[in-house]
């Protein structure tokens, strides 16, 4: 939250099937080409995301997946504007949003990307019912429709009775249910998800796969970056990144992959 600025634009929208808003259809909600990413690191350049191509359909669960250090976050923060690429080109939604500033990239955010982490990034001082206000109230909504879009996702994700608790005081896989929440409040067009079930048990990795595919299949897209293969496996398609490049394009049906006709092996262990 304490990278979102506070202006609002209401041009900056993207139409999401879940909240009724109207799409443009043929074009992939999500489009990226030759996203290079390089950090220096100790006086080192460190190649994060060498040169990749990405489409995501709308209504499509996309998985990530690779090693540790193949550049799966980077390419995700890349796609939710938490960093910027050295060069390449990302469009939601058809719309160019590559070039955009700072506060643009925020109000995107807020109206039409999702994103929740694997350390849940919760203001921790805040109750639960807050937490999930925040980002409805800066998308401009009145505190009463706010109020009955968070009740509504709480009882949705198990949540009811811990309106007033604070992060914690609540389990890890409560936490990343209010995540969930927070991140799905203003019913966005796209669900950027990195390691969530990272630091979960297994109770709570089977929690948030049951969540992610149950709102997959009410129409919701969602990128997943993920190390763990029973994950990966709930998404319609597996990319997977090696050393910062695609590897493997795989369509998953009920037969296993298909693959996508990019070189390599699936890597699904990571
Ligand atoms: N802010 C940064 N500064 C310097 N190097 C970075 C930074 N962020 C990532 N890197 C480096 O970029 C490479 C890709 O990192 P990234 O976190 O994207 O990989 P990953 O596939 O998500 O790995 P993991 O699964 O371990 O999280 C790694 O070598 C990492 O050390």
């Amino acid at each position: 939250m304490n990278r979102e600025a506070s202006s609002a634009g209401g041009a900056d929208e993207i139409a999401s099937p879940a909240a009724g808003k109207k799409s443009t259809g043929a074009e992939p909600l999500l489009r990226a080409e030759g996203l290079v990413k390089t950090y220096q690191a100790e006086g080192a350049a460190v190649r994060a995301v060498r040169g990749v191509d990405l489409r995501v359909a709308r209504g499509e669960f996309l998985a990530v997946t690779g090693p540790s250090g193949a550049g799966k976050s980077t390419l995700l923060h890349l796609l939710g504007g938490l960093d910027r690429p050295d060069s390449g080109r990302i469009w939601l939604d058809g719309r160019r949003v590559d070039g955009y500033s700072e506060a643009r990239w925020a109000v995107l955010r807020r109206r039409s990307i999702g994103i929740v982490f694997q350390f849940f990034n919760l203001v921790s001082h805040l109750t639960v019912a807050d937490n999930v206000d925040l980002p409805a109230l800066l998308a401009g909504k009145t505190a009463r429709h706010a109020r009955e879009d968070r009740a509504e996702l709480l009882a949705d994700l198990g949540l009811e009775g811990k309106e007033n608790s604070t992060p914690g005081e609540l389990s890890g896989g409560e936490q990343q249910r209010v995540a969930l929440a927070r991140a799905l409040v203003n019913h966005p067009a796209l669900l950027l998800a990195d390691e969530p079930a990272g630091s979960l048990d297994s109770k709570g990795t089977r929690e948030v796969l049951r969540l992610l595919s149950r709102y997959h299949q009410r129409g919701q897209t969602i990128v997943l970056v993920t190390h763990d293969a029973r994950m990966a496996s709930a998404a319609d398609r597996v990319i997977s990144l090696f050393d910062g490049r695609t590897v493997d394009d795989a369509v998953l049906g009920r037969e296993g992959p298909r693959r996508g006709g990019v070189s390599g092996t699936l890597e699904l262990g990571g």
